[in-house]
């Protein structure tokens, strides 16, 4: 078995090469590129060709993103070797014994969320690290055992020994009732699944997925945790015979989930770990990033003493010069109303520069340290006409749901004649596979579901729009044709009866809108005020290539021009929190191709760690001249 460890930058090509080794030892086809990248670096490879490889990767944004890449398709989900270590666990053991989910929209869900929405204990689940109760036991509880059950075998011993004593007495309460829970349900949840699997006696790959597995990948490794190698690790001795390469890629300091126990000096000391020998191969140029944020990003690093191993950092930026500016800037979140802030200047003015860029054809990010100023930015951009996207393979974005709602009613208002209807809207509620869904969320979007039994308005409300003329004799309901619900008499009444209600809602669906069901389909009773100031001007949003999300979601991705938002009250305490608070800058700087305009605040981290450690004040002579210009 050969083990090789492939070690980039940011953007210099670490996923490119996994993707293209990949392709060519599974035998798919390659691009030029993948040929080149493999004549470069795999020549000599000697390992056989032709089975099946099984790739696994940090997070399950990153295994679509590598399927989507892969198949060239947006939307493929996980490919069956392409996945988590999670996802892997989870799959492996069903197929040996019974595990056991919760349901959540008919998919298995996650029993601490779970748990905590029956015991109403407060739990973001969009915000990891949010100050709140369950955000603190679930990181606590699920740090402790990705690092100290490997060394301890046992969930009692790391309970006693590591959960237990940190937590102040509510939480132990919790947490506690959470594992009284869990025995009573019989639920499984995502811990159980990675200890379980280490805990098994033999993993066997041959028993997974249909073809020999021959290869394993693991993407983003510096992100595992101690008892994720430990698996792996496993995986490697059990299956011997059958591996003919393990390969293993990342950036040492783009470690950024610490808080889940991830620890990059696995990464580093692979050999050890495995105990092969392993090959390093050193990406060394990168395709991403120019000059100037190359610059001014490992400046960051080596500055605040952050650096894990000089030699990662020494690699050939792009060739342009590139742009890194200051931008002095307000603190939005604390104490702004988004109307409020949409009138500062410095918000108007980062507007309409964004809006520059996108017009003329770039892609921008706005960045945040957190997931509350992302979601800030998103209404401010929404209410200014864009429609940003959110980086989460999963997540639609608030704009999509807003325009979904809008769509919804200027089909009901205005779209009742056949033909009058915008092709895209009648795609958007009807013609599309999951029309029955949208038609069914919509409905409960209107105040109609407080008048009416919810299977009796989807029925009747088709009825109506048949009245009206639109032709829904073809579309079936529940198993019921629109003929059978014309032929049931009891609907019939039904319909007549409340006749009056639905005139008045065909008349204008606008005053059915319900406050609290637009806030429980949005999650954020806020976008209420943007998706009612969107309906009063008839504001169409344009479509663009923003995306604003959190530093944490932009990881892997690349944008033209970013905008690093990283104000934050609570300052890294200790040197691990400091280290982990650098490489988040560090991945949110290195996203951009083009420009990066940090938006400096009064609470900014980036300001924080320039204070602290005099950032760019040394190094390349004529760089900091340039940086020095542009920053004041
Ligand atoms: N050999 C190459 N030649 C030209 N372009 C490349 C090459 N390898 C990668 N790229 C391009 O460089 C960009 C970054 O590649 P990729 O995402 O694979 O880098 P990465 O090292 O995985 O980045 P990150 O550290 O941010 O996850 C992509 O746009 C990719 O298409």
């Amino acid at each position: 078995m050969k083990a090789i460890r492939i070690v980039g930058n940011a953007g210099t090509g670490k996923t490119t090469t996994l993707l293209s080794l990949y392709s060519y030892l599974t035998n798919r086809p390659l691009s030029s590129l993948q040929r080149d990248i493999i004549n470069e670096y795999f020549g000599d490879l000697n390992v056989p060709r032709g089975k099946e490889a099984l790739m696994l990767t940090f997070s399950s944004t990153a295994a679509k993103e590598l399927a989507k890449r892969l198949t060239g398709q947006e939307d493929t989900g996980y490919l069956t070797n392409i996945r988590t270590l999670h996802s892997f666990a989870a799959s492996y053991l069903a197929q040996r014994r019974s595990i056991k989910f919760p349901t959540v929209n008919g998919r298995p869900g996650d029993t601490f969320v779970v748990f905590c929405r029956k015991f109403n204990i407060p739990f973001s689940t969009e915000e990891p690290f949010a100050p709140l109760l369950g955000n603190t036991i679930a990181n606590m509880l699920s740090a402790a055992i990705n690092r100290y059950y490997p060394e301890e075998k046992d969930i009692g011993i790391v309970l006693a020994k590591h959960i237990l004593p940190r937590l102040q007495g509510k939480e132990q309460e919790v947490l506690l009732s959470y594992l009284e829970f869990k025995e009573k349900t019989g639920y499984w949840d995502y811990n159980d699944v990675l200890m379980a699997l280490f805990d098994e006696e033999h993993i066997d790959l041959s028993s997974f997925g249909d073809e020999e597995i021959g290869y394993l990948i693991i993407d983003e490794a510096q992100d595992l945790s101690a008892l994720q190698y430990s698996i792996i690790s496993k995986i490697v001795q059990d299956n011997q015979d059958a591996i003919d390469l393990v390969v293993f890629a990342g950036d040492p300091h783009q470690t950024i989930y610490s808080f889940q126990a991830a620890d990059p000096r696995f990464f580093m000391e692979l050999d050890k770990l495995l105990g092969v020998d392993v090959e390093t191969i050193v990406l060394k140029r990168s395709f991403r990033v120019p000059r100037t944020v190359s610059f001014a990003s490992k400046q960051l690093l080596i500055r605040t003493r952050a650096v894990l191993n000089p030699s990662f950092l020494n690699y050939e930026p792009r060739p342009e010069i590139g742009e890194y500016r200051v931008i002095p800037f307000v603190d939005l979140v604390d104490g702004n109303t988004v109307s409020e802030a949409i009138k500062m200047s410095q918000v108007r003015k980062l507007i309409e520069e964004a809006g520059d860029e996108l017009k003329r054809g770039k892609s921008v990010a706005i960045l945040t340290r957190t997931n509350v100023q992302a979601r800030f930015f998103e209404k401010l951009f929404i209410l200014a006409g864009y429609s940003p996207k959110r980086l989460k393979a999963s997540a639609a974005s608030a704009a999509d749901k807003l325009m979904f709602i809008l769509a919804g009613v200027d089909y009901l208002q205005n779209g009742l004649e056949e033909g009058a209807v915008p092709k895209e809207v009648k795609e958007e509620l009807f013609a599309s596979p999951g029309w029955r869904a949208n038609v069914k969320r919509f409905l409960r979007l209107t105040a109609f579901s407080r008048y009416l039994d919810n299977e009796l308005i989807e029925r009747m409300l088709l009825y109506s729009f048949k009245e009206r003329g639109v032709n829904f004799d073809k579309m079936k309901f529940k198993g019921a044709t629109l003929d059978h619900v014309q032929k049931n008499e009891k609907l019939r009444r039904l319909v007549e009866k409340n006749r009056p209600v639905i005139e008045r809602f065909l008349e204008n669906p606008m005053r059915f809108l319900s406050r609290k069901d637009v806030e429980t389909y949005l999650r954020d009773k806020d976008y209420y005020d943007v998706l009612l100031v969107l309906l009063r001007t008839g504001r169409a949003l344009t479509d663009s290539h923003l995306f604003i999300d959190t530093i944490h979601a932009s990881k892997g991705a690349e944008f033209d021009v970013v905008y690093l938002y990283d104000s934050t009250r609570a300052l890294p305490a200790t040197e691990s929190e400091k280290r982990e608070a650098v490489f988040v800058l560090y991945v949110g700087m290195t996203r951009a191709r083009e420009a990066l305009r940090i938006l400096d605040t009064e609470n900014s981290l980036l300001g924080y760690f320039k204070r602290e450690h005099s950032l760019y004040e040394l190094g390349n002579a004529s760089l900091v001249q340039h940086l020095a210009q542009v920053a004041t």
